[in-house]
């Protein structure tokens, strides 16, 4: 396996990745300064000739970052679910997505390409997630939540069931989402209220 960002989010993935008895063997990164995260070499920025079979995630939690790198990656994309993850069987999870430490995804759910589902969120039954999506750490998605691309559930915010957030919203930490929240928004508080639009 290969990831492309040695950051934080990197860690916690390589932390996933030996988990589940993976071997990462390289990282790409675009800082020449950094040469090794959790004794993994920083090998530079992308080549698509090494290891060009090998499974590569995108291990950056900047929503459009990770978007934007997705465009030019030549390898297979693959994906990580730590094993203390609670994943329904029917759930689909799609390429480069990853599920951390504690989560659960309910039955019915679909995640699409390169989600995060971060530390202890919960994901109940029936919800979209699109591609590009962030849900950060310990967010309650209720029932049938749709959330369209590029959105950041912020930590520990709570969307009430049959809800749908637009793209590219942000969902400030700690917020209460109470209403449908259209594209491009930016909501906080609870109950959330927009307090800007892209
Ligand atoms: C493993 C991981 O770490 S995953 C990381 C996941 N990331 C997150 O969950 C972060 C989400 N980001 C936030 O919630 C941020 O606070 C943002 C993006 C909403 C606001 O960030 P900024 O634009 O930098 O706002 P800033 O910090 O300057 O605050 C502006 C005002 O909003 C208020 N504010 C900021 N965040 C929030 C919030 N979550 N809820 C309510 N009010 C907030 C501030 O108190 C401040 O109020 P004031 O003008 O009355 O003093």
């Amino acid at each position: 396996m290969l990831l492309y960002g040695a950051s934080g989010h990197a860690k916690v993935i390589l932390s996933i990745l030996e988990a589940n008895g993976q071997r990462v063997t390289a990282i790409f990164d675009d800082d020449p300064e950094k040469k090794l995260l959790e004794r993994i070499p920083v090998i530079g920025t992308y080549d698509p000739k090494h290891e060009p079979t090998a499974p590569l995630i995108i291990s950056i939690g900047y929503n459009a970052v990770r978007r934007q790198i997705a465009r030019h990656i030549q390898h297979v994309f693959g994906t990580a679910i730590h094993p203390t993850a609670l994943v329904d069987t029917n759930v689909t999870v799609g390429e480069g997505s990853v599920i951390m430490q504690g989560a659960i995804v309910q039955v019915g759910t679909s995640m699409g390409k390169h989600v995060i589902v971060n530390t202890g969120a919960t994901v109940d039954h029936d919800c979209k997630l699109g591609d590009f999506v962030h849900v950060a750490p310990g967010v309650t998605l209720c029932g049938s939540v749709q959330v369209g691309e590029n959105t950041l559930i912020g930590a520990g915010s709570v969307v009430a069931p049959n809800l749908t957030i637009g793209a590219d919203c942000l969902i400030a930490a700690g917020s209460v989402v109470t209403v449908c929240v259209p594209n491009g928004a930016t909501v906080r508080g609870n109950p959330a209220r927009i307090i800007a639009t892209s």
